[in-house]
């Protein structure tokens, strides 16, 4: 039996070759988010990450564009995970409670539609059991036909 690529090695593999200095999820990047999402059972990616002090825009709480990156972040590497590599065409964010910057909290992301070249994503924040912030992603995949329809060739 050959062994199959697994979700964690498809992701890693479409995270070092699309975007290895990604201000999110690089582990090199000097002023990086830095999340490490990781494939789940259940299909999807998660993270847990420290809410750290220089993310935040209110006193002591996560900027809202820091937790729009987070979201956006983990739905691109839940593709990643399905070795699809895809832009975010739409992102819609609902921001339902405040994320509290010195408490950690959990992303997770899904993917909801599959219909090539798009891909709609969900996405969510967790903190200390309450969901924090959801978003709704659609993303179209990087062929040569729409690289082309984009550059006007
Ligand atoms: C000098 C300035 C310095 C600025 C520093 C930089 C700041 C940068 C800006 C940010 O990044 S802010 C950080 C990111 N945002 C947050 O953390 C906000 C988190 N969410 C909340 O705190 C509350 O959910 C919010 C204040 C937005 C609303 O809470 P409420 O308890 O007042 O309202 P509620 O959730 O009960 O919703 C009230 C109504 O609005 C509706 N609603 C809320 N959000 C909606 C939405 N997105 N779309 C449509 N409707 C919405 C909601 O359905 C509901 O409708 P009904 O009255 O008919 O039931």
């Amino acid at each position: 039996m050959g062994s199959e690529t697994s979700p964690d090695e498809l992701l890693e593999q479409a995270r070092q070759e699309q975007h290895p200095r990604c201000i999110v999820c690089s582990e090199q990047h000097t002023c990086g988010l830095k999340v490490e999402y990781a494939a789940t059972d259940e299909g999807g990616v998660a993270a847990t990450f420290e809410c750290l002090e220089q993310w935040q825009g209110y006193s002591g709480l996560v900027h809202g564009g820091v937790i729009a990156s987070l979201l956006d972040g983990a739905m691109t590497n839940c593709l990643f995970a399905e070795g699809i590599v895809a832009y975010t065409a739409d992102l819609q964010v609902r921001y339902k409670r405040p994320l509290h910057v010195g408490t950690p909290a959990q992303v997770v992301a899904t993917v909801s539609r599959r219909n090539p070249p798009l891909f709609v994503l969900k996405s969510k924040i967790v903190q200390e059991g309450r969901v924090r912030a959801i978003a709704t992603g659609m993303f179209m995949t990087n062929d040569n036909q729409l690289k082309q329809l984009w550059n006007g060739d």
